[in-house]
């Protein structure tokens, strides 16, 4: 069976976004002391489409799923799952979305399969237990108390739990965490037969490889907001290319001068880096005038934009291994 949710507008129009938010913001406390988490999100999630929230730690993800899974009300802004709103349509909402939380809290001496029979009990048309012992994987646990189980076997039960009701919308905190290379592998198989099956897939994630293997749109969350958004492609285009190597110098340890390189270029400690939109032409510039010149480019490296680049980028990180120097000088040669 493969369904794709579509829900009414206000002006009656369908459309296939299964989540939607505007300008949510969410503060936690009162007065001066309120920490203000989340700073005007807006998100779309498709049906039939897997989205990542991308952010570091702290950059207010799960404050933005809480409210999306109706556990908590904006302090600001418009949350709709399915045209619904979370919280005051919280019963209609939770039959039809799937939530995995960072902690689950089932009770430590019921086995797998008591607490699947206890979950599948409160659903209306659940899977039947044995097919999700299976699809994560737990069938050979089923007798083992909870209490006993590894962390990432906890987190295999809890995903269980979140897909057992064959939901039209499934929000992951976090789904992989804990879990090894093999069972990460197992978590992203079931992300894909989700969006095969139509579903709507939010999931939050400190894992760049996750979002290259699974996302079909990224949101990129730090401090609060969203920085970027769009699909791996987007968000990755448009962000400079480097050119690095040690900077040649003269007999005299004096830095040499470069020809233009077609982007920004700065300097620091032993290595300069150039940032470029054109790292083919910036490449071909610098080998020929170190050709020409007779000067040897120790420790040259060309990397191309990635979504690591991106990322570190607005984390406030850079790639550069020699960022730990302080910078001596920055221009920018496209004008030269
Ligand atoms: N109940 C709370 N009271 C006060 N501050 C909070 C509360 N919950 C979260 N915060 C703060 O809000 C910010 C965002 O936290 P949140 O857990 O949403 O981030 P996150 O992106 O999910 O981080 P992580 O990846 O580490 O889980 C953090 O600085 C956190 O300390």
């Amino acid at each position: 069976m493969t369904t794709t949710a579509a829900t009414s507008t206000s002006s009656g129009a369908t459309t296939d976004l299964a989540i939607e938010v505007w300008g949510l913001h969410r503060r936690y406390g009162r007065g001066a002391s309120a920490y203000h988490a989340v700073r005007g999100v807006d998100l779309d999630v498709r049906a039939g489409a897997v989205t990542a929230l991308l952010g570091t730690n702290g950059a207010g993800k799960t404050s933005t799923l809480e409210v999306i899974e109706g556990l908590a009300s904006p302090s600001e802004g418009t949350v709709r799952v399915l045209g619904l709103d979370p919280v005051a349509d919280r019963d209609a909402v939770r039959a039809r979305m799937g939530v995995l939380l960072q902690r689950s809290g089932f009770p430590g001496d019921l086995t797998v399969r008591e607490v699947l029979t206890m979950w599948h009990g409160t659903l209306r048309a659940p899977m039947p237990v044995d097919d999700v012992l299976d699809l994560v994987s737990l069938g050979e646990r089923a007798d083992v108390r909870v209490v006993s189980l590894s962390g990432g076997e906890q987190r295999r039960l809890d995903l269980g739990c979140t897909v057992m009701g064959d939901p039209e919308v499934v929000v992951l905190d976090e789904p992989t965490t804990g879990l090894d290379v093999e069972r990460r592998r197992d978590v992203w198989d079931l992300v894909l037969r989700l969006r095969e099956r139509g579903r709507a897939v939010l999931f939050s994630t400190h894992h760049l490889e996750e979002v290259e293997e699974l996302a079909d749109h990224v949101a990129v969350m730090h401090a609060g907001q969203i920085a970027r958004r769009g699909t791996l492609a987007e968000i990755v285009e448009g962000h400079p290319s480097t050119v690095r190597f040690a900077t040649p110098l003269d007999a005299t340890g004096t830095a040499l001068d470069l020809p233009p390189l077609l982007g920004e270029v700065s300097s620091r400690g032993p290595h300069t880096t150039v940032r470029t939109h054109d790292v083919q032409a910036a490449l071909h510039r610098l080998l020929v005038w170190a050709d020409e010149h007779a000067v040897r480019l120790d420790d040259l490296r060309a990397e191309t934009a990635s979504l690591e680049s991106v990322f570190l980028e607005i984390a406030g990180r850079t790639t550069d291994p020699t960022s730990t120097d302080t910078p001596t000088e920055t221009t920018t040669e496209e004008s030269r």
